[in-house]
């Protein structure tokens, strides 16, 4: 089943000098697949996601999400549907520092006016399987950026929403948070078919999705599968960084 499917894609940022930051892009992403994009610094990956995941407008082209069209979708059942069918992870975590880890983590339960037993055995059950739980009582101030960013993914999944989009979730981690973070995000996809679309620097990163999609220039250049072996795509992405002149020293 095709969980998003991208048509002709274009953005134009409007101001004192229009500039054209997507130009037909056409995408389909399956069920359980765990997609990456890259490309060098502006080429339209946070702009394509920002259309992806409704937060901005496209100027032409079509985003269909689960089949429906968010952008067809009155602004306030577009906020329930990008609640209930979209999970998000950013760099920066995003949690709220008033609340713990565990409220945080039921935080789109909350929303949703779930039944609090019920909300407190999935927070647990999330946090088991992201290795969390002794942390679950902690504020935010008093955990690390891996914490954190396991936190944040916990939130994003705990409502099982059709499509997780992550934005640099390594950026503010060290290589070994960083692995371990993909490790979770891998181990989730696999174990429960998350679909996941996530844009990344971090060559690493991006070796652990089952697909790579580059962009150079608000179009989409060119697209790899990961085949038996991790070191090999690895070595794939690397090549095609090089060939969009995309330094990648980390
Ligand atoms: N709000 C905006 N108004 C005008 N131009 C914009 C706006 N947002 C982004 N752009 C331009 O659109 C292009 C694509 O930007 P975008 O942030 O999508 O690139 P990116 O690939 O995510 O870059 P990076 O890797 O540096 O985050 C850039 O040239 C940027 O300057």
């Amino acid at each position: 089943m095709e969980i998003l499917t991208v048509r002709n894609l274009g953005k134009i940022y409007k101001g004192a000098l229009a500039y054209e930051a997507l130009s037909d892009i056409n995408l389909k992403i399956q069920e359980g697949e765990f997609v990456g994009i890259m490309g060098p610094s502006g080429s339209g990956k946070t702009t394509f996601l920002n259309m992806v995941s409704t937060i901005d407008r496209p100027t032409s082209g079509e985003v269909r999400i689960g089949g429906a069209d968010p952008y067809g979708m009155p602004q306030d059942l577009l906020a329930v549907f990008r609640r209930r069918e979209l999970g998000f992870i950013f760099q920066s975590y995003n949690l709220l520092h008033t609340l713990t880890v565990k409220e945080n983590i039921m935080l789109p339960l909350v929303l949703e006016g779930i039944d609090p037993a019920v909300m407190n055995r999935l927070a647990q059950e999330m946090s088991d399987k992201l290795g969390i739980s002794s942390i679950l009582g902690k504020r935010t101030y008093e955990i690390s950026g891996g914490q954190a960013q396991k936190t944040a993914i916990a939130r994003a999944l705990i409502h099982k929403p059709k499509l997780v989009l992550a934005d640099e979730p390594t950026g503010n981690l060290d290589s070994k948070a960083a692995r371990d973070v993909m490790e979770m995000l891998e181990s989730r996809n696999r174990e429960e078919q998350v679909t996941m679309l996530l844009v990344t620097h971090d060559p690493i990163a991006a070796s652990y999705c089952h697909r790579v999609v580059f962009m150079n220039d608000g179009r989409l250049f060119n697209e790899i599968y990961c085949g038996d072996s991790r070191n090999a795509f690895y070595q794939k992405i690397l090549n095609t960084l090089s060939v969009l002149g995309v330094n990648n020293e980390r």
